[in-house]
């Protein structure tokens, strides 16, 4: 019997499978045993699947995939993870400079565990009637501020979907981030995706809350931003340059080991 060696990791609640796969043996275009070990009852269960790979140019290279087998575009959180993990095999030490769907990413682990991850520059970011503000951070996202102490009851697989399935969207889907501004100076914005690629709403997105605190700029908040989602906080620090552009991106938060194990496949 064949099996698999995994780890499994999480960021503020985003689970990922991740697998040692410097040697580049996984198939990448087998989406149904993706899917199979991201299934949380049939196999391991995470929101993505992370292989870390060796590359010639970087320390390393993550190849990230959603829960639904597919290849997708940036994982925030699961950049972070990828980052503790290749810490845990010895690739890298405390400074990470890899590469993943978006181009380069630098990252910085504290000696608590915290990691520091920048994300590409973020160019604009546009109002789509009736959904809300896009803005790409590596991963498509739509931001929308509610009213008070609504967020809470809301219901974020519902709404969410309704927005990633529009006419608008239906094609290339997009993430869809539900926002409520802190009541006092000092708290945190809190946070509720509903993520592409898993359908489903997820404990954190970290590519999203990078796009709710440059949204939030535009509203007063400054860098750094404190989200808060339902699987923990996250920090989100920023340059606006004049353009409407922003640079010097930063998400930072906890990745934390979970278990590892191994699965046949
Ligand atoms: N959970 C991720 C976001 C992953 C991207 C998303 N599922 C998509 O395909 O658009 C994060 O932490 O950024």
């Amino acid at each position: 019997m064949t099996t698999l060696h995994f780890h499994k990791y999480q960021g503020t609640g985003n689970d990922f499978v991740m697998i040692d796969d410097r040697a580049r043996q996984f198939d990448i275009t087998d989406y149904k045993l993706v899917r199979h070990l991201c299934d949380r009852r049939m196999g391991i269960g995470a929101d993505g699947l992370i292989l870390l790979r060796q590359h010639a140019d970087y320390d390393f290279e993550m190849v990230y995939f959603n829960a639904d087998g597919h290849l997708g575009s940036m994982c925030g959180n699961g950049g972070r993870c990828t980052v503790a993990f290749a810490k845990q095999l010895h690739v890298i030490q405390n400074q990470a400079r890899f590469l993943a769907a978006d181009g380069p990413h630098e990252a910085r682990v504290d000696a608590d565990g915290t990691v520091h991850l920048r994300m590409q520059n973020v160019t604009g970011q546009q109002v789509v009637e009736e959904h809300g503000i896009f803005l790409d951070t590596g991963s498509p996202h739509i931001v929308q501020f509610l009213s008070p102490n609504t967020l809470a009851e809301l219901n974020v697989f519902a709404e969410g979907q309704q927005v990633r399935y529009s006419e608008y969207f239906r094609e290339k889907g997009t993430n869809v981030n539900f926002v409520e501004a802190p009541a006092t100076a000092g708290q945190p914005w809190q946070v509720r995706t509903y993520e592409r690629g898993v359908e489903d709403e997820t404990l954190s997105c970290g590519t999203g809350v990078t796009a709710v605190a440059l949204a939030a700029s535009r509203q007063g908040a400054t860098s750094p931003v404190h989200l808060r989602t339902r699987g923990g906080d996250l920090r989100v620090s920023f340059e606006a340059q004049p353009d409407g552009s922003f640079t010097h991106v930063y998400l930072s938060g906890p990745a934390t080991w979970v278990f590892e194990g191994n699965i046949p496949c």
